[in-house]
């Protein structure tokens, strides 16, 4: 069914899809009568129990696991997506109303994010399709590299070939690395004789951009001789400067040239906090602010690029497509990946995610993830929906002081953009003239005694200051929107190692906990604010993913404490209560492999996610949990810690360094020396002592005269003890491994011993 949400004679720009979901509804609720059963049936005999211990906390992990799946129900009961129709755009729109965007990408560290991927986010991003003097893009150096300055030279001089090349031929993949990979052809697109000797020098030129900025990289310092980067000489990436510098203007204003590009490098000292991303994001608002001061601003992560040049005009539709547009904050596009590892083997790339994801973007909307969304920046400066309505709306000065800082251009250009006046067409045309207001903004004393971060900006707190930034707009009252064009708008690289994905998990985690710790607190703000309820569920499950490990390794190690102990927190298969909980078991497998299997996942990506659910819980989530509880404590402070970006080159160029062994491992679990994994060891071994227990007692029944005194054994305990073992199989390999795909022998060592220490504490229980 499809609901045409503008009133208008032309067809509409966007239809919000109202997906059927009845059946799953219907599974759920079973499921979660299964649930309640379970937690009557524990009530009900508790009295009955000789331990009261297992029985305890069974029924505690048992109510969690159900909280938590009445969670998940609520989040997920509406299901709906939105389709975007950009060729009906110019009869709603001329082009010269389109709005002005500032586009930011963000980069920290060279080496971690190999420049020649920023340099093609970049790229992708100069190539879309909009008209080109309405497009300034700002890219934000927290590595204060002159490597990022160089090859950021270097690219626009290739751009200024590449991107008429993209429009000439209607190129589909505009970030170069992808188009020539090894699959495509020039003759896909085009056998013209003009088009195959464009095609060869474009690649030529890319594989000489490559090159320069393969060759820099080896160097200390890229390019000695030009005064350009005599700036970065002799600086510290954590105790410098200022650096600001306009490396293509379009003065004139042709939408055929380049957009503007700025390169930016934030003041940084050690005595200031820097505050990660958020920091980054804003300084850019800021120096964008005195720049240029679009209206919209689109972020994009330097591991990402634009896949589909036409999702500016995707994002137009949803800017002006919705019935009550003024509403909407932001517009999302959803982060997939490219050359991902098959069959998702460390469970990162999140497509079980998307019922999830649907079920919120049908309330208030879709959460910011971070990357690859357009923001209105009157809402990044802290405005609210019913702000707008009011037709007198203004902020007088000291106000605008205390909110936004001292500079005067900023608060001139902050005032335009929340009383929507015009857009002062001086900035617009040449942000050369700015460079000394933008340092001004970008330094790291700006913020204090300022809004920015606290209700201006983007949020400071949580190492995902995506979600908390997305949950303060919504907190305001403010919706949002999320669609997915085909081919898909943005594509990025997941973590294709395990410690770098379990890295990953972990700042995630701590930072969804964190949040609960901020006045951002989802049920605060629907209490308070103007957050829906169904929305503070949504970030509530989200935010909860730290308590889980509590829950998840209490109840892993019920099964080895009841068989090493000789107890029960399981019925007996012969007891009639023992259906229930097969059920349970059951129906959950079944639905969720359903639900993998309707978006298409295979059935190893759908075991990947299952098993690595259970072991990213009880590793990185615990491990961010602790994290929040120190801070908490006052006793240390959250990082945000860049993911290494796999760079793996299959161009033609013969610039591939893969390694033909590694990648017939790729998938495989490795291991390093961190402690992350050890609370998975130890889960694991005491289950492995325990099965052993049991299959030594096993030997010793009397199967003639009473084969049911295997079901005295606890076969339920056995089998959830087998589960931990599947679940865990690959830390089981790792014990036996060698070299990168063994656990250390330190960290089994460690965890050897408390897992004795648990048997041992068990024994004494009797
Ligand atoms: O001090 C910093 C740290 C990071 N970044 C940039 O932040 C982005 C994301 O970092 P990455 O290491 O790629 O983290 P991911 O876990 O892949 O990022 C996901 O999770 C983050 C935190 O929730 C979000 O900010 C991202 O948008 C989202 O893609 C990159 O462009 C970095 O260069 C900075 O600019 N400054
Ligand atoms: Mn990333």
């Amino acid at each position: 069914m499809a609901i045409n949400t503008h009133e208008s004679t032309s067809p509409p720009l966007q239809e919000t899809v109202v997906h059927n979901n009845n059946t799953a509804r219907a599974i759920e609720i079973v499921e979660l009568s299964l649930l309640v059963s379970v937690l009557v049936y524990r009530v009900v005999y508790f009295e009955e129990q000789d331990r009261y211990l297992p029985w305890l906390l069974a029924f505690v992990c048992e109510s969690w696991f159900t909280f938590n799946w009445i969670l998940s129900v609520c989040i997920k009961w509406n299901q709906c997506t939105t389709k975007t129709y950009p060729e009906r755009l110019l009869d709603r729109v001329k082009e010269s109303e389109f709005p002005d965007v500032d586009m930011f990408v963000t980069t920290a560290d060279p080496v971690l994010e190999a420049s020649i991927l920023t340099m093609n986010t970049v790229l992708s991003l100069l190539a879309v399709d909009y008209p080109s003097d309405k497009l300034t893009l700002y890219l934000s150096d927290d590595g204060c590299s002159p490597l990022t300055f160089y090859s950021l030279v270097e690219t626009i001089k290739f751009a200024k070939v590449w991107v008429p090349f993209c429009k000439k031929y209607n190129v589909q993949v505009r970030a170069p690395f992808r188009y020539f990979n090894s699959k495509s052809t020039p003759l896909e697109h085009d056998s013209s004789h003009q088009f195959q000797q464009d095609w060869k020098k474009m690649k030529k030129e890319y594989g000489e951009l490559y090159k320069k900025i393969d060759v820099a990289a080896e160097r200390p310092f890229p390019c000695d001789r030009d005064p350009d980067f005599g700036v970065f000489s002799g600086l510290h990436r954590s105790d410098h400067p200022t650096i600001i510098k306009v490396v293509s203007e379009n003065k004139e204003g042709n939408p055929t040239h380049l957009p503007h590009v700025i390169y930016i490098s934030r003041e940084k000292s050690p005595k200031h906090q820097h505050h990660y991303k958020a920091g980054a994001m804003n300084v850019l608002a800021r120096v964008s602010g005195v720049m240029t001061n679009a209206p919209l601003m689109l972020n994009v992560d330097c591991d990402m690029y634009a896949n589909n040049p036409q999702v500016f005009l995707h994002a137009m539709c949803m800017v002006f497509g919705f019935k009550n547009e003024e509403n909407y904050a932001f517009f999302q596009f959803p982060q997939a990946f490219y050359d991902g590892l098959k069959d998702d083997p460390f469970g990162n790339q999140l497509a079980n995610f998307f019922y999830t994801v649907n079920g919120i973007s049908s309330c208030q909307g879709t959460v910011y993830s971070g990357t690859n969304c357009f923001h209105r920046r009157k809402v990044m400066y802290g405005s609210s929906p019913n702000d707008t309505t009011k037709s007198d709306y203004t902020i007088n000065n000291e106000d605008l002081h205390k909110i936004f800082g001292k500079s005067v251009e900023l608060r001139e250009s902050a005032a335009q953009i929340l009383s929507e006046s015009n857009p002062n067409i001086k900035r617009r045309s040449s942000p050369s003239n700015f460079i000394e207001d933008a340092i001004h903004v970008a330094s790291c004393s700006y913020e204090y005694g300022t809004s920015w971060g606290k209700q201006v900006g983007w949020l400071y707190g949580s190492t995902t200051e995506d979600l908390l930034t997305g949950l303060g707009i919504h907190g305001r009252g403010w919706r949002s929107a999320v669609t997915s064009p085909d081919p898909l708008a943005f594509l990025g690289c997941a973590p294709a190692t395990y410690p770098s994905s379990l890295k990953q998990w972990k700042r995630w985690v701590t930072g969804l906990f964190e949040i609960l710790f901020t006045d951002k607190n989802p049920l605060l703000l629907t209490i308070k604010g103007n957050l829906w309820f169904r929305q503070a569920l949504g970030y509530l499950f989200f935010s909860l993913w730290a308590v889980r490990p509590i829950f998840e390794l209490s109840y892993a190690t019920l099964p080895a404490y009841c068989i090493i102990t000789g107890s029960h927190f399981l019925p007996k298969i012969d007891e009639q209560a023992f259906l229930i909980f097969m059920g349970v078991f059951v129906i959950y497998n079944l639905y969720s492999f359903w639900e993998g299997r309707r978006i298409g996942l295979s059935v190893r990506t759908w075991w990947n996610l299952q098993r690595m659910g259970r072991v990213n819980a009880m590793t990185g989530s615990l491990f961010a949990f602790l994290r929040v509880m120190l801070k908490l404590m006052g006793l240390s402070n959250t990082v945000f810690e860049v993911t290494q970006k796999e760079h793996k080159s299959n161009d033609d160029g013969g610039t591939g360094d893969d390694n033909d062994n590694d990648s017939k491992n790729a998938g495989r679990l490795t291991y390093d020396k961190s402690p992350v994994i050890m609370p998975g060891v130890v889960i694991l071994l005491i289950n492995m002592i325990a099965l052993i227990n049991s299959v030594l007692r096993l030997t010793k029944v009397d199967y003639s005269e009473n084969w049911m005194g295997v079901g005295g054994l606890g076969l339920g305990e056995m089998f959830c003890s087998v589960c931990v073992l599947v679940y865990f199989w690959d830390f089981l390999k790792g014990l036996f491994g060698s070299g990168k795909y063994g656990i250390p022998f330190s960290t089994i060592l460690k965890s050897g011993a408390l897992a004795l220490l648990f048997v041992q504490a068990c024994r004494n229980s009797f």
